[in-house]
């Protein structure tokens, strides 16, 4: 599929897409595992498990070898440390910003579609000074289904007033090309997120794969030109 002939604008998923979180949502896991005398885990070990959400991390870290009760005490506590430390260390991907500057300076609107709710990602996104900046912001709680389904995904077509085909969405996890396409539009794969190592991108199904934030460029010529 040739994307850029018709593209109007940019949808981005949030965590391993437009911002690196996992510092702060690796922090938050190992605060409260540490709490409930549980064994921390690494980076490695919980980045390839943060495209499903805090709870699709802890059952990473937890391993299945959980109670039900104790799972879900960690859980409520790793929410709330990472309310507080949403913003600590939480930065753009490299190469991110100019990719934004680029298309406001085109005046190719953009915005976001995550399924981080709302409680996480209104703060995050006014301590990152993109509040103002996105054209819509769609976070899981926003529409009654989240990614893989392709309903945020035309809610945020539909808050841009803009047909879901005039779109491209990049994402870094599977549910986000299922949703994309389902939504009927473009993707591409963010290969510089959340992907683990034993995950197949390339199957996924996306229009194109991008190294680097940077390459999304040249998908857009058309609409860059
Ligand atoms: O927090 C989540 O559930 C995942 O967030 P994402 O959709 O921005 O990758
Ligand atoms: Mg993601």
């Amino acid at each position: 599929m040739v994307v850029n002939t018709w593209v109007s604008a940019v949808l981005f998923d949030l965590d391993g897409t437009l911002l690196d979180t996992a510092p702060d949502l690796v922090f938050a896991a190992n605060a409260a595992l540490a709490e409930a005398g549980i064994p921390t885990r690494s980076m490695d070990e919980l980045k390839p498990c943060i495209s499903g959400g805090a709870a699709a991390m802890l059952r990473c870290a937890l391993n299945g070898d959980h109670e039900e009760s104790l799972f879900e005490r960690v859980l409520q506590r790793t929410l709330t440390l990472y309310q507080i430390h949403v913003a600590d260390h939480t930065r753009f991907f490299d190469g991110v910003e100019s990719v934004l500057g680029t298309l406001d300076r085109h005046g190719i609107p953009w915005g976001i579609v995550t399924n981080k709710t709302s409680r996480f990602t209104d703060p995050l996104l006014e301590k990152l000074k993109l509040a103002d900046r996105a054209r819509c912001v769609v976070s899981g709680d926003t529409t009654p289904e989240k990614k893989p389904h392709p309903l945020p995904l035309l809610e945020a077509s539909r808050r841009l007033n803009l047909n879901p085909e005039a779109c491209v969405y990049v994402g870094d996890a599977p549910g986000d090309v299922k949703a994309g396409r389902c939504a009927g539009m473009a993707t591409l794969t963010a290969l510089y997120g959340y992907i683990g190592v034993d995950a197949a991108p390339h199957d996924w199904g996306a229009d194109g794969l991008l190294e680097t934030p940077r390459d999304l460029l040249p998908w857009l010529d058309g609409a860059l030109s």
